[in-house]
């Protein structure tokens, strides 16, 4: 099982599409996830926007089975997730958390390098080198320091790095720029959208922030309650939002963003 199936064999990954089909997930008999239908085409980015408890993490990890939907199917690459044993479909999966999830005693470099090396890849260390390329560090000068000795701008960068060193043909985010200030935040979008467009992976992201959905994903998917609510460009959803959760929510993003820029 595992390496043996799907579109996901092979390093690199081609981007591969993901697929939820009327996913149900209840947690500690909270539900999380109320009858969700996802798909995001390969190659394409679709950003999950909608408040605290929307269900929007639930539904990014059934991706990697980090949760296992209660009812419903998963699919990656066409492939049902449960058909791969988890860590082989996780070495398979770029993942990037809310703060990093850096391992704090290894350097930059080895960090980068840790999905190559845990797939036996040969050039484990020159694809890590590559991903600090890719992510703006240069390796000489960042791959020794350890992650208390860069920025959180830096950090999220070389997190970025770790998830597309071994090339994989998804990308899951969950709020990787969440805990950033203004400009590092500014700054690691661009080297995030730099970064999609060299790389063509499909990817998912989890934000808080619909300007943030707005320049890195091609589609936003507002989520409430567990439940899609409108998917869509922001410019149709401003155009016509599908209801008046949606429309106070725009109102609310984007009187937030004239607000900073009249700041
Ligand atoms: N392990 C768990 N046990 C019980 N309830 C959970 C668990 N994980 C999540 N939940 C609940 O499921 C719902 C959805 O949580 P989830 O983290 O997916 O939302 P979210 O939209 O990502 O929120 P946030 O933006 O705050 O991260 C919430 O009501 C949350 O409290």
């Amino acid at each position: 099982m595992g390496e043996t199936v799907g579109t996901l064999n092979g390093p690199p990954d081609g981007a591969v599409a993901l697929d939820a089909r009327d996913v149900r997930c209840t947690l500690g008999g909270v539900v999380a996830v109320d009858g969700v239908s996802l798909r995001v085409d390969p190659g394409r980015c679709v950003a999950l926007v909608g408040e605290s408890g929307a269900g929007k993490t639930t539904l990014l990890r059934c991706f990697n089975r980090m949760v296992a939907p209660t009812a419903g199917a998963v699919l990656v690459g066409g492939t049902e997730v449960t058909r791969y044993d988890a860590p082989t479909l996780r070495r398979r999966i770029g993942y990037v958390p809310q703060h990093g999830g850096l391992l704090p005693h290894w350097t930059a470099l080895r960090n980068a390098a840790l999905v190559p090396a845990l797939l036996a890849r040969p050039d484990a260390t020159a694809a890590a080198r590559r991903a600090l390329e890719l992510v703006g560090l240069a390796p000489d000068a960042y791959g020794a320091r350890f992650p208390h000795e860069l920025s959180g701008g830096q950090r999220q960068r070389v997190a970025l790095a770790r998830a597309i060193a071994a090339r994989p043909g998804v990308l899951l985010m969950d709020e990787p720029f969440g805990a950033l200030d203004a400009v590092s935040r500014s700054e690691a979008q661009a080297v995030c959208a730099a970064l999609r467009r060299e790389l063509g992976v499909t990817t998912l992201l989890v934000t808080h922030d619909l300007l943030e959905a707005d320049f890195l994903a091609d589609e936003i998917v507002v989520m409430r309650a567990g439940r899609v609510e409108q998917r869509g460009t922001l410019d149709a959803m401003c155009a016509a939002p599908a209801t008046p959760y949606v429309a106070s929510l725009l109102e609310r993003a984007l009187a937030g963003a004239r607000r900073r820029r009249d700041a």
